[in-house]
This record gives structure tokens, C-alpha cells and sequence, in this order.
């Protein structure tokens, strides 16, 4: 098994808060790893650093080791535009732009200059296929995306990131803003799309960790404390904080 990404003894300072004590995480591709934890932990955190979305924060210190396809993320020869590219992200509320659908999805490509609108056409048509929304959006493309219901919006959401072909997808908590029915058609999404791309995602919801993760990483208090395949983690972890948290006895 190939890791798309690698972390090794990654930390992270707010200040003088180190949120991140030292995480060492290996990505395999094309799997779906769930980050778990209890809040505060640092699963957003670490998630952000996996595409330099924390570089902004005033006051952030980071350090350590973050490659992609062996490439170290945190080298000043990094093209941002590029890394992001590659390594896109869902966030917890859906966040379509005020415009319509086809023009959300197309958006990504029409800034990286595709001017070629047979090409937009045809990826705009994959990507939301692959998303599972296509059906619930093909006669109505130039509909205002912020019109669609919050499931709707999440799936019209990925489309536009899977639109640039990224390898790795980052999700932050992508449904826990959502309805149980939203939830479980973001869960088939993902379970259909991971043959295809790599995702990381956060999640506080151990039931849906266990349906659609292969990996799960469980993080405390800034520390990575256990990882492994999810039915192994579920079953039989290593650690008996870990099995402790899974088990709800605290959170
Ligand atoms: N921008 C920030 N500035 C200062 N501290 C921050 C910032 N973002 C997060 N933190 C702190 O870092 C720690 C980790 O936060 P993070 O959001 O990564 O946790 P989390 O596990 O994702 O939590 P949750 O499950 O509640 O979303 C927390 O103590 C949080 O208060």
C-alpha cells in the first residue's frame, strides 16, 4: 500500500498554546482515513496542516516533516496554488459561492485558466455525477447553488472540489451540519469515490467512522495516541484509552 502523504513529528503552536505535540501519521492512497478524538483534540488542526490552510493564522508555528508524493508541503519551493490543487478540502458548512450551479463547479477550472468550455462542460457533468447530485441538478444547472438544500449544497460542494481532479480531499466534519438522510448520501458519495481519491476526514460521529473509514487515526490532547484499520481499532486497539473512548466513556 502506497502513503500519498506522510507526517512525522508535527507540531503546532496558537502562540504559546502547542495545539500538536509531535503527530506522526502515514496517508495511505486511495483510503479513506478518519481523524476521531475528542473536541479540542486537534483533528482540524492537523487536518489544515495537511494543506497549509493554518500558514495564515496570525502567531502559528509549525514544524516538522508534512510530504506529499514525497515532496516536503513546508519547503519554501512549495507552489501553494499547485499543493491545493492536489490536496482540496470540504468544510463542516456547506459554502456554495452565490451563483449557479454549473458556474461553482466550473469555478476551480476556470481559474486555473481552462478556457476550453466543451472541457468545463464535460467535467462539470463528471463532477457532479461523481458526487451524486446530477440527477438532482441537471435540469436546474443555473439554479443559484445557495438555493439547493444543505445536503444538496455539501454534494454541489464536493463536485466543485473533485471538478480540479485533486488526489487527496480533506473533510472537515462534512456532515455534521446536515440531516441524518443528508448524511447518510454524503457517506455513499465518499464510499463510491474512494477507489479513486485519497480522503481525510474528520469526523465526530464513531458510527460513521466505522462505516466508511479504512484507517482511523485517534488523536488527545495533541497527541496521536493509536492508529490502524478501522475494524482493529473498533475491535481490538491497542490502547486502552482508546478503547475507552471508543466505548463512550468519555468524549
Ligand atoms: N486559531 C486558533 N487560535 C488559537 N487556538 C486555536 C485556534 N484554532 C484552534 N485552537 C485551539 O487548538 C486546539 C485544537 O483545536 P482543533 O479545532 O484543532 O480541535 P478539534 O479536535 O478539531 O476540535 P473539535 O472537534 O471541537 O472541532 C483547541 O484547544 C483549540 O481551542
Amino acid at each position: 500500500m502506497k502513503e500519498i502523504m506522510t507526517a512525522k513529528n508535527v507540531k503546532l503552536s496558537y502562540g504559546n498554546f502547542e495545539a500538536l505535540h509531535g503527530i506522526d501519521l502515514d496517508l495511505p492512497e486511495k483510503q479513506l482515513t478518519a481523524l476521531i478524538g475528542p473536541s479540542g483534540c486537534g483533528k482540524s488542526t492537523f487536518l489544515r496542516c495537511l494543506n497549509r490552510m493554518n500558514d495564515d493564522i496570525t502567531g502559528v508555528k509549525i514544524s516538522g516533516d508534512i510530504r506529499f508524493n514525497g515532496k516536503d508541503i513546508y519547503s519554501p519551493k512549495m507552489d501553494l496554488v499547485a499543493l491545493r490543487k492536489h490536496v482540496g478540502m470540504v468544510f463542516q458548512q456547506p459554502t456554495p459561492f452565490p451563483f449557479s450551479v454549473y458556474d461553482n463547479v466550473a469555478y476551480g477550472l476556470r481559474i486555473a485558466g481552462v478556457k476550453d468550455k466543451k472541457l468545463i462542460e464535460q467535467r462539470v457533468e463528471e463532477s457532479l455525477k461523481q458526487a451524486a447530485i446530477w440527477d438532482e441538478t441537471k435540469d436546474n444547472l443555473k439554479r443559484n447553488a445557495q438555493d439547493f438544500s444543505g445536503g444538496q449544497q455539501q454534494r454541489i460542494c464536493i463536485a466543485r472540489t473533485l471538478a480540479i481532479r485533486p488526489e487527496v480531499v480533506l473533510l472537515d466534519e462534512p456532515t455534521s451540519a446536515l440531516d441524518p438522510i443528508s448524511s447518510m448520501e454524503i457517506e455513499k458519495t465518499l464510499m463510491g469515490l474512494k477507489h479513486k481519491y485519497t480522503f481525510i476526514m474528520v469526523t465526530h460521529n464513531l458510527q460513521q467512522a466505522s462505516r466508511v473509514a479504512d484507517q482511523v487515526a485517534f488523536l488527545m490532547n495533541g497527541n496521536l495516541i493509536e492508529t490502524g484499520p478501522t475494524e482493529k481499532m473498533f475491535i481490538s486497539p491497542k490502547n486502552k484509552v482508546t478503547s475507552n473512548y471508543l466505548n463512550g466513556r468519555f468524549g
